[in-house]
């Protein structure tokens, strides 16, 4: 799948998407990351034909696209089960195999709180759950995801992150979203950028944007920090723990937040490094 000079404003509005060209060939796993409202879900919507290109074309999209929106939180009656069923016969499989294949993969992704319950009760996360089923039903050739992760737990991650890797491996493309790079550089083979409507690749020619190296040690007289998620946090690309430290490298522009929370949490910050552009020192994260 391709995007060729792809542009979008809705109505009059200003250009929320610019000249965008994107590369997703099968086999791939492809991210975009960005902060908010910079375009994501814009660009996804278009990968899949939800939405029209003002401008450019997308090409070589395969037949079958699955799609789980960044917010699914339907305010139905119809359980999980009943849903999957129903969504299955529109994608052309008969009612058993619907249900059948509905059975598998809410099995599968561990779906708690009833496949006959109505989907206006189930939590965030197994909605979510539901979603991913939804656009699993029949094997897609591409596999789209707007923040797949939030709101799903462990378990969950694990399996989503087999998914994708299925996918891909069976000549699929899979396309996702996350705000956080150390996400997107750890499950993607290709991740591009978004920011204020422009797309460019990262990769080992692009190099990353400069960053900072911070290592933090518990502050000593016998209080222990408070461990947290540093993978989650905001701008985090790597993280190394041992017994003595936590080692990150961050976005500079997110080493002030970082910091903050980090003492916030008990930690102290032994040391602080400016790192040059990846690229330029041959770098080949
Ligand atoms: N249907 C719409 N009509 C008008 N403007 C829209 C519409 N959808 C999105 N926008 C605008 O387009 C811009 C990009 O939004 P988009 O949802 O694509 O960003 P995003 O990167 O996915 O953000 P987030 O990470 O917060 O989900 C925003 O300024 C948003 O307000």
């Amino acid at each position: 799948m391709r995007l060729e000079a792809v542009g979008k404003r809705y109505g009059r509005g200003r250009w929320v998407l610019r000249d965008v060209h994107v590369e997703a060939p099968p086999g791939e796993v492809v991210a975009f990351t960005g902060g908010n409202g910079s375009g994501k879900s814009t660009l996804l919507r278009i990968a899949v034909g939800l939405s029209r290109p003002t401008r450019g074309t997308v090409a070589a999209r395969p037949p079958v696209v699955g799609y789980v929106p960044d917010r699914f939180s339907p305010n139905e009656r119809m359980s999980a089960a009943a849903y999957l069923t129903h969504m299955g016969r529109i994608r052309g499989l008969t009612t058993s195999g619907a249900a059948a294949r509905a059975g598998l993969l809410l099995d599968r992704l561990a779906l708690v709180g009833g496949r006959h319950a109505p989907l206006r009760s189930l939590s965030k996360g197994n909605a979510q759950k539901v979603a991913l089923a939804q656009a699993l039903l029949v094997e897609p050739g591409l596999l789209v995801l707007d923040e797949p992760w939030s709101g799903l737990d462990a378990d969950a991650h694990g399996v989503l992150a087999e998914i994708m890797t299925e996918v891909a491996a069976s000549g699929g493309t899979v396309v996702f979203t996350d705000h956080r790079e150390s996400v997107t550089r750890a499950g993607a083979t290709r991740t591009y950028t978004v920011s204020a409507g422009c797309v460019s690749l990262l990769g080992p020619d692009s190099g990353w944007a400069p960053g900072t190296d911070i290592v933090l040690t518990a502050p000593g007289r016998g209080r222990a920090p408070r461990d947290l998620v540093w993978e989650e946090l905001d701008g985090v690309r790597t993280v190394d723990r041992d017994a003595a430290a936590v080692r990150l490298r961050v976005a500079r522009e997110s080493a002030d937040a970082l910091l903050l929370t980090a003492l916030r949490h008990g930690w102290s910050v032994e040391r602080v490094a400016g790192m040059p552009n990846a690229a330029a020192i041959g770098d080949p994260r």
